[in-house]
């Protein structure tokens, strides 16, 4: 409290500040505001910034080409997250992606093709931690959606308390089938928290990935809107939320979502040992080997 008096009467210019951090051979750049207590950060695959009048910050995902999740842009994503929720101003956050057309490709396959096994095992365990730290946030989270959301893309959206989709050709949804192999149950969990349980059954044997209006119709998102307003609308959204008592809604949000969480927390190393047995058998080896394949024919 002391310390925030004393910045207040600090000039404007004397408030702001640069910080540079060096995180595993990367730069983290950051443009600070005392005043604030705002911090903005960009990487290679994110911007995290706030803003000091509302309370909101936007995640913005830019890795090139398609959002995917190697364990670079995981390691930033629990950075950044773990940054806006021990950030006492920020109240609510918007998830999205500053690529046109995709939100997030999901996981990056490469990461799980001829892997190499200890890379494999901190792949995983960092996308865990991020799925906890999204699922379980004490901010109001918001997925603004425009574009293309494919397995761990649709995981980070059904994680968030709040989804908007932009209108247009974009597909979202469990489609780790189509690539011959099976969505862990935590993956599983969150869509049955999200959809319920027999559409959750239908969507995950099929890998279906709905469209936007079915999406809508099975409440896999909550509200469509022109590609341009997506963030908009979300912000909009999030304004409502935060009107909410804060303890009241977190203490719900935690009542409905941290037997989910659980499951995950006492089964960690199980999981890992799962994933990774699976992931380096020959037949799914050679399944993704072929996925990868045709992603790429497809460009011709
Ligand atoms: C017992 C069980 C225990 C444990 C569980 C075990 C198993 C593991 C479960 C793992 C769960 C998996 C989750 C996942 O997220 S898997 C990833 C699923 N993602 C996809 O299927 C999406 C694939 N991509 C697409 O469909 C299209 O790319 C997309 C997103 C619609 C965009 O289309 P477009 O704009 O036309 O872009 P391109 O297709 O041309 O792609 C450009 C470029 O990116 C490459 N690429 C695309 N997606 C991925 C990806 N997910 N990973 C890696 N690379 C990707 C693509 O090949 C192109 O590359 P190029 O070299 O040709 O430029």
């Amino acid at each position: 409290m002391a310390v925030r008096t004393l910045l207040g009467l600090l000039r404007p210019w004397q408030q702001f500040r640069t910080t540079i951090i060096t995180l595993r051979g990367k730069t983290l750049v950051e443009h600070g505001c005392a005043r604030s207590m705002s911090t903005d950060t960009t990487t290679d695959n994110l911007t995290l910034s706030l803003d000091s009048k509302t309370g909101i910050a936007t995640l913005e995902m830019h890795r090139k080409p398609v959002n995917g999740l190697n364990l670079e842009m995981l390691t930033d994503l629990n950075i950044a997250l773990e940054k806006a929720e021990n950030e006492k101003s920020c109240k609510g956050l918007v998830l999205t992606s500053g690529l046109p057309k995709i939100f997030s490709a999901g996981l990056d396959i490469l990461e799980m093709y001829q892997p190499k096994p200890e890379r494999l095992a901190e792949f995983w365990r960092t996308l865990q931690n991020m799925w906890m730290r999204l699922y379980g946030s004490r901010l109001v989270t918001i997925a603004a959606i425009a574009g293309h959301s494919p397995a761990g893309g649709c995981l980070m959206a059904m994680s968030c308390d709040y989804r908007v989709m932009a209108t247009g050709k974009y597909a979202i949804g469990l489609n780790e089938t189509l690539l011959g192999i099976v969505a862990p149950f935590w993956f599983r969990d969150t869509m049955v928290n999200t959809i319920g349980h027999r559409e959750t059954e239908r969507a995950l044997q099929l890998g279906h990935l709905y469209g936007a209006d079915e999406a809508l119709k099975v409440g896999l998102v909550d509200h469509l809107c022109d590609q341009e307003e997506v963030v908009k609308a979300a912000t909009e959204e999030m304004s409502r939320w935060l009107k909410v008592n804060a303890v009241a809604r977190q203490l719900s949000k935690s009542a409905m979502r941290q037997a989910t969480i659980d499951k995950l927390v006492v089964r960690q190393e199980q999981d890992i040992e799962d994933f990774m047995t699976f992931v380096q058998r020959d037949a799914v080896q050679k399944a993704l080997g072929f996925y990868l394949q045709s992603l790429r024919e497809k460009r011709g």
